[in-house]
């Protein structure tokens, strides 16, 4: 019998909207069903994009140049993680993914779109997630919870401005791929938006 693929769950929002909250609530209620799943990050998710995660967070470089670490570190973590997980039938998470270099590199810095298209069109030609949560806040609340938990890094320091694009670029992609993406009203409780999580997980797990 052919194994089934697995679902390729990801997780976007802009920066303290709250979506790595709950990335351990949406684990723990897939592995409750039995499921084996893989949880990773972007940029990072890879001894070799935990390297790029760190030069690109912390260091002045050319919008293109940004671009194309985002992309390079995707693309190893395609290889080394996500597809053979897919492959072998587990789920795989992933706290950001191409939707981020929509909004933040696209949205947020004004890189073309079409630039964005052609590096999606070479790194993943045939891979989508299967689910997007798109945690979705205005910016005061997103700002106020970053500024009340940690050191900012170059991303979470940029303007209102920067942050009004980026998060623009996020609802007009859930516009486009409706079919994938879940808009999740993030002002409400943890409780409240777990509730929500759990019942459009169930959904997914029953298909
Ligand atoms: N619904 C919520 N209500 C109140 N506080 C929240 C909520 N969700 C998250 N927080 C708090 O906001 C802060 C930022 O949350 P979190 O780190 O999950 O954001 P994030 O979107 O993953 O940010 P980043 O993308 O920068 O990592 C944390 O202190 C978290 O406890
Ligand atoms: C994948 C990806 C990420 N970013 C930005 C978005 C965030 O500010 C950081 C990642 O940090 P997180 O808070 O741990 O999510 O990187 C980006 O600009 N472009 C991308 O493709």
């Amino acid at each position: 019998m052919t194994q089934q693929r697995g679902k390729f769950i990801t997780f976007e929002g802009i920066d303290g909207a709250g979506k790595s909250t709950h990335i351990a609530f949406v684990s723990a209620h897939i592995q409750r069903a039995g499921i084996a799943l893989v949880s990773s990050r972007e940029p990072g998710g890879t001894p070799l994009g935990e390297k790029l995660r760190d030069l690109v967070l912390h260091e002045k470089m050319h919008l293109e140049t940004e671009a194309l670490l985002m992309f390079a570190s995707r693309r190893e973590h395609i290889a080394q993680v996500i597809a053979p997980a897919l492959e072998r039938g587990a789920w795989a998470l992933s706290d950001r993914f191409t939707d981020a270099s929509f909004a933040y590199q696209g949205g947020g810095r004004g890189l073309a779109l079409s630039k964005l298209d052609a590096l999606e069109q070479w790194v993943h030609p045939d891979l989508q997630p299967d689910l997007t949560f798109l945690f979705d806040v205005p910016l005061d609340v997103a700002r106020a919870r970053l500024d009340a938990t940690r050191d900012l890094d170059k991303f979470e320091q940029e303007k209102a401005d920067f942050f009004a694009a980026t998060r623009n670029e996020y609802l007009r992609r859930a516009a486009q791929f409706p079919q994938r993406f879940r808009i999740i009203d993030s002002t409400r409780s943890i409780e409240a938006i777990q509730a929500e999580l759990a019942s459009i997980l169930d959904a997914l797990l029953a298909a």
